[in-house]
Formats: C-alpha cells, sequence, structure tokens
C-alpha cells in the first residue's frame, strides 16, 4: 500500500496552510435525550490528527456525516453539539459553519486563523456528497476541495463508501491519510489475510441488508458466523419462523435463505430471544423462543439460552471479528445479550476485533475493559467490507 500520510505532509510544512480532513464523527446520540452524545470514541479516535495539524499552525477544516439524512438539511441530523464536544476534546475553540458550502460557509473558511479548527455542517445535507452520478458528486466534490491546499483523509469508518468528501475531493487535492486509517487497515488486513483459525465472525446491529453481502463472502474462511440483533429476524423468517414486529427485511428473505443452505451449518442463529410489547426500556418483556415470538412483540435482546450458545462458540476461537449488537443494548433491560456475547470475546486466548460505531459504543457504555479486545475498530461497515476483500473506494482514492 503506497500512499502519503499526516507524517509526510506535517514534514513538508502545513504553518498558515488550509487542511480538509475528513473525519467519521458519526457519533451515537442518547435514545432518550436527544441532542446528548452518548458515545464520543469517534471523535476521540481523530483528535490526535486534529491536534497534530491545529498545533503545526494549519487551518484545519473539519468534514463529516452524521446520520443518513436525505441530501438537505434537517435539524435532527446536525453536527453542531459535535462540534462543541470536539472544542472540549481539543480543549480549544471550535468554529462551527452552519451550511457545508456556499458563500457563508466560505466566509467562514476564509476567516480561520492560523491553529484553529472548524467543523462544516453535516456533508449529508447535501445530494452531491452521497449520489450516484459521478457529475453529481464531482460538483460537490469542487465546492468542498476549493477550502483547501491538502486533504487528510482520517475517516476509516467511512472509506468505504464512494462519496463526494471520501472518493472525489482526493482526487482534487494533495491527498494523505490520517493515522486512524493507517492502524485500521494495518490491523484489519492481518485477520483478513491470516487469521489465525478457528475464526468466529459475530454479527448483530440493525443495518441488515448492509450485512448479507459480508455474510456471504465471509462464509467460506469462518468456522462459525453467529448472528444475532435486529439481523437475526429476517434468518428466523427465512427458517418458516414469525417473528412478530421485530425488525425484518421482507425482500431480503429469500437471500437468507440462500446463505442458510449454503452455510451447512455454520450459521449459528439465537434459540431464544427477549421479545418486548413495544421498542422501549418501560414495555412489558418476557424471554420466548426464537420459533415462537408472538405476533404482537418484536424481539429486542438475544435471550440467555443464546447467549450461551454463541459464548461456548467463542469460547474455543483464536479470532474472533464481532460487529453490531445483540440487542437494544441502549436500553437496560436488552443489554445482557451484548453484554454477554462481549464478555465472552473479552475472555478468548486469541486476537478479537470489534468493528462498528455502536459495538465500540457498546463495549464502553457496558463498562467493559476495552484492553481486553485486541483492537476496536471505528468502522462498522468499513470493516466488514474490509474483511469481505472489497476494494474501499477511500483507501484506493488515498493510494492513487
Ligand atoms: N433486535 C433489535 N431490534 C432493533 N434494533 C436493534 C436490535 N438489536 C440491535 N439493534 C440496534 O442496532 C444498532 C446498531 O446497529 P448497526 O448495524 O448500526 O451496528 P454498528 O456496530 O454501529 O455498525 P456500523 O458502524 O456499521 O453502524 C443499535 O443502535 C441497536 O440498538
Ligand atoms: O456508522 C458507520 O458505519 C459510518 O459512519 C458510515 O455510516 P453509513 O453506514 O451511514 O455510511
Amino acid at each position: 500500500m503506497i500512499m502519503k500520510t499526516l507524517d509526510d505532509l506535517l514534514g513538508e510544512g502545513v504553518s498558515g496552510r488550509r487542511v480538509l480532513v475528513r473525519a467519521d464523527l458519526n457519533v451515537p446520540f442518547d435514545k432518550a435525550n436527544p441532542g446528548v452524545i452518548s458515545d464520543d470514541g469517534r471523535a476521540r479516535a481523530v483528535l490526535p490528527t486534529l491536534i497534530a495539524l491545529r498545533d503545526a499552525g494549519a487551518r484545519v477544516i473539519v468534514m463529516s456525516h452524521l446520520g443518513r439524512p436525505k441530501g438537505a438539511p434537517d435539524p435532527k441530523f446536525t453536527l453542531r453539539p459535535v462540534a462543541t464536544r470536539l472544542a472540549e476534546l481539543l480543549g480549544s475553540s471550535v468554529v462551527f459553519a452552519e451550511d457545508t458550502v456556499g458563500p457563508e460557509a466560505a466566509q467562514t473558511v476564509e476567516s480561520l486563523q492560523d491553529g484553529q479548527v472548524l467543523l462544516l455542517e453535516n456533508l449529508r445535507f447535501n445530494a452531491g456528497e452521497t449520489s450516484k452520478d459521478d457529475a453529481e458528486r464531482g460538483a460537490f466534490a469542487d465546492q468542498l476541495a476549493a477550502f483547501a491546499d491538502f486533504y487528510v483523509d482520517d475517516a476509516f469508518g467511512a472509506v468505504h463508501r464512494k462519496h463526494a468528501s471520501v472518493f472525489d475531493v482526493a482526487a482534487r487535492l494533495p491527498h494523505y491519510a490520517g493515522g486512524l486509517v493507517l492502524k485500521e487497515v494495518e490491523v484489519l488486513k492481518k485477520v483478513s489475510e491470516s487469521p489465525e483459525q478457528p475464526y468466529v465472525v459475530v454479527l448483530g446491529g440493525s443495518k441488515v441488508s448492509d450485512k448479507l453481502a459480508v455474510i456471504q463472502a465471509l462464509l467460506p474462511k469462518v468456522d462459525k458466523l453467529l448472528v444475532g440483533g435486529g439481523m437475526c429476524f429476517t434468518f428466523l423468517k427465512a427458517q418458516g419462523h414469525e417473528v412478530g414486529k421485530s425488525l425484518l427485511e421482507d425482500e431480503m428473505v429469500s437471500v437468507c435463505a440462500d446463505l442458510l443452505a449454503q452455510a451447512d451449518g455454520r450459521i449459528v442463529l439465537p434459540v431464544d430471544v427477549v421479545a418486548a410489547t413495544e421498542f422501549s426500556a418501560d414495555a412489558a418483556h418476557d424471554v420466548v423462543e426464537a420459533s415462537e415470538i408472538p405476533a404482537d412483540r418484536l424481539g429486542l435482546d438475544i435471550g440467555p439460552q443464546s447467549t450461551e450458545l454463541f459464548a461456548s462458540a467463542i469460547a474455543g476461537a483464536k479470532t474472533v471479528f464481532w460487529n453490531g449488537p445483540m440487542g437494544v443494548f441502549e436500553l437496560a433491560p436488552f443489554a445482557a445479550g451484548t453484554r454477554g456475547v462481549a464478555e465472552a470475546i473479552t475472555k478468548i486466548d486469541g486476537f478479537s476485533v470489534v468493528g462498528g460505531g455502536d459495538s465500540a459504543a457498546a463495549v464502553r457504555t457496558l463498562g467493559l475493559d476495552e484492553s481486553a479486545f485486541g483492537h476496536i475498530s471505528t468502522g462498522g461497515g468499513a470493516s466488514l467490507e474490509y474483511l469481505e476483500g472489497k476494494t474501499l473506494p477511500g483507501v484506493a482514492a488515498l493510494e492513487k
């Protein structure tokens, strides 16, 4: 992998120069307290890059997405609270630009002083960021690139997206890989090329269709693939079970059925689930057989028998990759499955990788010892696609 790095850029000298940094500040918010960041791990992870540039006297323009707004401003997804947190973490002010591009953002960029940090508003408030149309993405990238002299990508969590700020801007400015991207790629390369066997992958979370392609690619490489979280219900449905009001992607049921047929027993599904009357911490809930979820209930965690089943599969592994919580761990009644699986992973005599914004947040918010994991990745989809062997647009753009 030949790419220029942040150290190269610092060596070239950045004092007084404008550096555009793509970060992944897509942090989780407290479900019960809107506007309150529940885990700032992703912001902390990019701090070394921001501090190095700030202290070298650069004018640092940070850009990120937050959530999945639909290409237009949506106050629910403003990065303003993230700017406030970033300032606390940096111990210096962060200027917030109310727009991502346009005259006001340009003016804010123009007024930046040496050693100051600015955060642009959510990239995804602009349709050009995620557009599939090269010209539309390129036009947005032109506007972003016009802000700066150099581009640093340290958004490992977003390198799998062919988005303007990840892919197209790199083609328009001298580009450098940040330390976080370099470290993540180094660890994941090792796991993807030579995982010590037995290799167990644990998948959960809510982005079902995003992760099905990964299952297909990983199946030939793994000894066991444990599926929990919101993902498991589409598989349970594929086995012919009713899943009540649980998260379900109907159009993916046949894909899941094919995967189960190919897997030859290597895909392990929950045998019991915690089923609640509604998506709330106060909802009535019981443990039910995974094959008997009542029509008016939704599964919000794997049950105790499943946690034990998953923990025993994990116990003998030499390599474990875990992405996606086993349940809605943010709500206390539905956190036990995630906790049990995470604890089992900390005990293996081997190397473990946790990937994903929410999985990493779960490790921290459940008070688990971060140092007991081999590597905690800031990328969920990104780490999965890396393991899948895909070319990641953000990494490829830096290599050019
Ligand atoms: N049974 C379930 N029903 C609904 N949501 C669930 C369920 N189990 C887990 N979740 C939710 O899944 C979310 C995390 O899913 P996600 O796929 O985003 O994982 P991730 O680790 O953050 O990966 P990425 O970084 O790719 O986003 C959590 O907010 C959790 O509450
Ligand atoms: O949460 C993530 O995995 C990254 O921030 C990318 O977000 P996305 O899946 O909405 O592109």
